[in-house]
């Protein structure tokens, strides 16, 4: 608001509000309400100079305009240009015609200064906006929607750049060619006023000398009425400024006069014309001197607007007897030949005033009647020139009517020329319309320019893009070989990049293939680690209890028996003992290894059950067979022998077994069967060891 306190005047009320364009920074970074609040405070300023609140109206609405375009992500330029149009320059001619009083001649001025200013100050916050990023942090507040095109973004870049240029260029060239013609425009009205005062002061004096010399003459010369009357008329056929001329004696009776037909025929009316109370007469008669008089309408020898000149004439040389007075009075329409002389520029009037301010003379085309009053009023309105401006006819409109100068003469007269205000106006409104027309050619040239400029950036660039976003056919390279040296190296750099990514790509995609694998193998590892017993190799009790539910499904469904066998070593403790623990675990190894070939069909879980105790699940058993090669095993096993690898003694060790074989359905859970073949095992034990006792469980 401060800064628009102080608005850097143009011509005639151009004003370049900083305010403003604060406003359209707000609009578009901000939004259209902090943009509002910001016009509040500029318009304060300029209702300061302007002295109208409807500033506030203009700039609020502009603001919001502004505002809600941004959030469309129209350009601000754009926007403003369209609020001119559509609602400022309505609005502000309704403004102009109804409440300012202007005449329609003026409101192309008017209008189309405000929309210049309404350009300027937006294109001036756009390049603002554009050329201080550190304005975008505010940016966040008002997202863009959409990404704007590339050619979009030029051609706003360059209108902004164009229109604030011509139109600075053209303002400050305006503003000093106005500002030059109304020096000349000052320099030539003082000129002509001078000329015209000097040359109505010369012809006063002319004939104030003739009056005075000719009172000298009649002085020496003449001393009948006849040769008064000689002279007279003589004198005035030289000077026929003098409307008329007279002579009058002592007693303030006319004795001579010129023209003198006109007293002959007053004369034959009234007998004699007695002067005895003009001022004129009893300033030279009584007071003994010359006498110009302030203008008057005469009576007696008509009635024109004059001025008498009198001075007294004397009988003898001592100037003791007064013989009268001479008097000439001079037609003040005589003034029109010296308006004439200033006949150079018609729209210039020239007005003539006396020490009271009784019009003496006024150009034709002012319409005064002689003597009127000049009443004029000093114009202070909202029209700003190096010039002084006045009003005459409408002393109360704001628009000034002339532009004036005045001199004052040694008589107290004073001369004014009026130069009418509106050529000027219309002379500065020409040159506003010419930068108008000038931007208007100057953006479309930006439009056809930018999207030329733009083309030669986005062809090259949509068609590397579009080379890299398709498969990759091996074809040859389509990017046009005339392309921007920038373009084509980034093509080539990208052409580089795209093979060593494909390459390194294969190369990953190798690694990962033989990572997986070795991944898949260490996994099959794990599992199986998890799953048996480190010792033996044989699968652990976990697997077998997790195996058991599957492979008692499958025997339901064939109706098959299984049988669940546990198997003890016999006094394995004394394994231990005898031999020590290397020797029990190498015993356990020969073991399971044996027991692995003895039960070896796929289907069959061979488990360490815990310690020197193992679990089989042998599923489709056939019980007739099963306590036979339960003891084939156990016989097997007591044959073999057993090596301590610590001391190569060899032993042997016997098995104790207890089984339980019954169909699929006998129970689901595990512990059931294993109670069972745990009793049998039990029962070995007790009848003395390494033997087998199963349950063959049928239905
Ligand atoms: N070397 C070795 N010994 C084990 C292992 N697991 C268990 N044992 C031993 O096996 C022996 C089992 O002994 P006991 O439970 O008394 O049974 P036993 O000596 O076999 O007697 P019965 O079962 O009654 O015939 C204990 O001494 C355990 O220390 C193993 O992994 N390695």
């Amino acid at each position: 608001m401060l800064i628009n306190c102080f608005p850097i005047q143009f011509f005639a009320n151009v004003q370049f509000v900083l305010g403003n364009t604060m406003t359209v920074i707000a609009a578009v970074l901000l939004g259209p309400w902090y943009a509002f609040v910001t016009a509040m405070m500029a318009s304060t300023g300029l209702m300061l100079v302007w002295d109208s609140p409807h500033v506030y109206l203009f700039f609020g609405l502009e603001a919001l305009f502004l505002g809600y375009a941004r959030r469309r992500d129209i350009y601000a330029l754009y926007a403003d240009a369209a609020y001119w149009l559509l609602i400022g320059a309505p609005m502000v001619y309704l403004y102009a015609v109804l409440l300012m009083d202007i005449p329609p001649s003026h409101l192309g001025f008017i209008i189309s200064k405000q929309g210049i200013n309404g350009l300027i100050y937006t294109s001036l916050a756009s390049l603002l906006i554009l050329a201080i990023p550190k304005l975008w942090f505010l940016k966040d507040k008002v997202k863009d929607r959409h990404r704007r095109q590339l050619s979009a973004q030029l051609t706003y870049f360059f209108t902004l750049m164009v229109t604030l240029t011509l139109l600075f260029s053209a303002l400050i060239f305006n503003f000093y060619s106005l500002e030059r013609q109304q020096v000349m425009l000052k320099q030539n009205m003082t000129e002509a006023v001078v000329h015209i005062s000097t040359a109505a002061q010369n012809h006063i004096e002319n004939h104030k000398a003739v009056i005075q010399n000719t009172a000298n003459q009649l002085n020496l010369m003449a001393d009948t009425p006849e040769q008064w009357q000689a002279i007279l008329s003589s004198l005035h056929q030289s000077y026929p400024s003098f409307i008329s001329m007279l002579i009058a004696d002592p007693a303030a009776n006319i004795v001579n006069a010129s023209p003198l037909s006109r007293l002959l025929s007053i004369q034959k009316q009234q007998q004699s014309i007695n002067i005895k109370d003009r001022e004129y007469f009893i300033e030279s008669f009584y007071n003994h001197r010359f006498f110009v008089s302030s203008a008057f309408l005469g009576r007696g020898f008509g009635n024109d607007a004059i001025i008498a000149m009198s001075a007294p004439f004397y009988l003898d040389e001592q100037h003791t007897k007064i013989a009268g007075i001479i008097e000439g009075s001079l037609d003040l329409s005589h003034f029109s030949y010296i308006d004439q002389v200033n006949k150079y520029s018609t729209d210039e009037s020239v007005v003539m005033v006396d020490e009271q301010n009784q019009i003496i003379y006024a150009s034709e085309k002012l319409a005064f009647k002689p003597l009127s009053q000049f009443n004029f009023v000093i114009n202070k309105g909202v029209y700003r020139a190096n010039l002084d401006l006045i009003n005459i006819h409408n002393t109360t409109s704001i628009v000034p009517e002339y532009i004036y100068t005045h001199h004052e003469l040694n008589n107290g007269w004073t001369v004014y020329i009026l130069k009418e205000f509106s050529p000027l106006l219309k002379l500065a409104e020409e040159q506003m319309f010419s930068s108008f027309i000038l931007l208007l050619i100057s953006l479309v040239c930006t439009f056809y320019i930018s999207t030329k400029l733009s083309t030669l950036l986005t062809v090259p660039l949509e068609a590397v893009a579009n080379q890299f976003s398709q498969p990759d056919t091996g074809k040859a390279s389509t990017i046009d070989e005339n392309s921007p040296k920038e373009v084509f190296s980034l093509y080539q750099r990208l052409v580089t990049s795209k093979q060593q990514l494909v390459a390194h790509q294969l190369e990953l995609e190798q690694t990962v293939a033989n990572r997986t694998a070795e991944l898949e193998k260490a996994n099959i590892k794990l599992t199986e680690l998890v799953d048996r017993d480190p010792l033996t190799g044989l699968y652990n009790r976990r697997y077998a209890e997790r195996k058991f539910g599957e492979l008692l499904d499958f025997c339901l469904r064939s109706e098959q028996a299984i049988t669940v066998v546990l198997l003890d070593l016999d006094l394995f403790k004394r394994v231990n003992d005898n031999y020590g623990h290397l020797a029990g675990d190498e015993c356990l190894r020969n073991v399971s290894q044996l027991m692995q070939t003895y039960f070896k069909r796929d289907i069959d879980i061979v488990a360490r059950y815990g310690g020197e105790e193992f679990l089989l699940i042998l599923p489709l058993s056939n019980a007739l067979h099963i306590e036979q090669h339960l003891n084939g095993f156990r016989e097997a096993l007591s044959q073999l022998n057993i090596t301590s690898p610590e001391d190569k003694q060899s032993f042997k060790v016997t098995v104790s077994i207890g089984a339980i074989t019954a169909n699929a359905d006998y129970n689901v859970q595990l512990d059931k069967w294993i109670k069972v073949a745990d009793d049998n095992l039990y029962q070995a034990k007790q009848q003395g060891r390494n033997r087998t006792i199963i349950n063959i469980i049928s239905d």
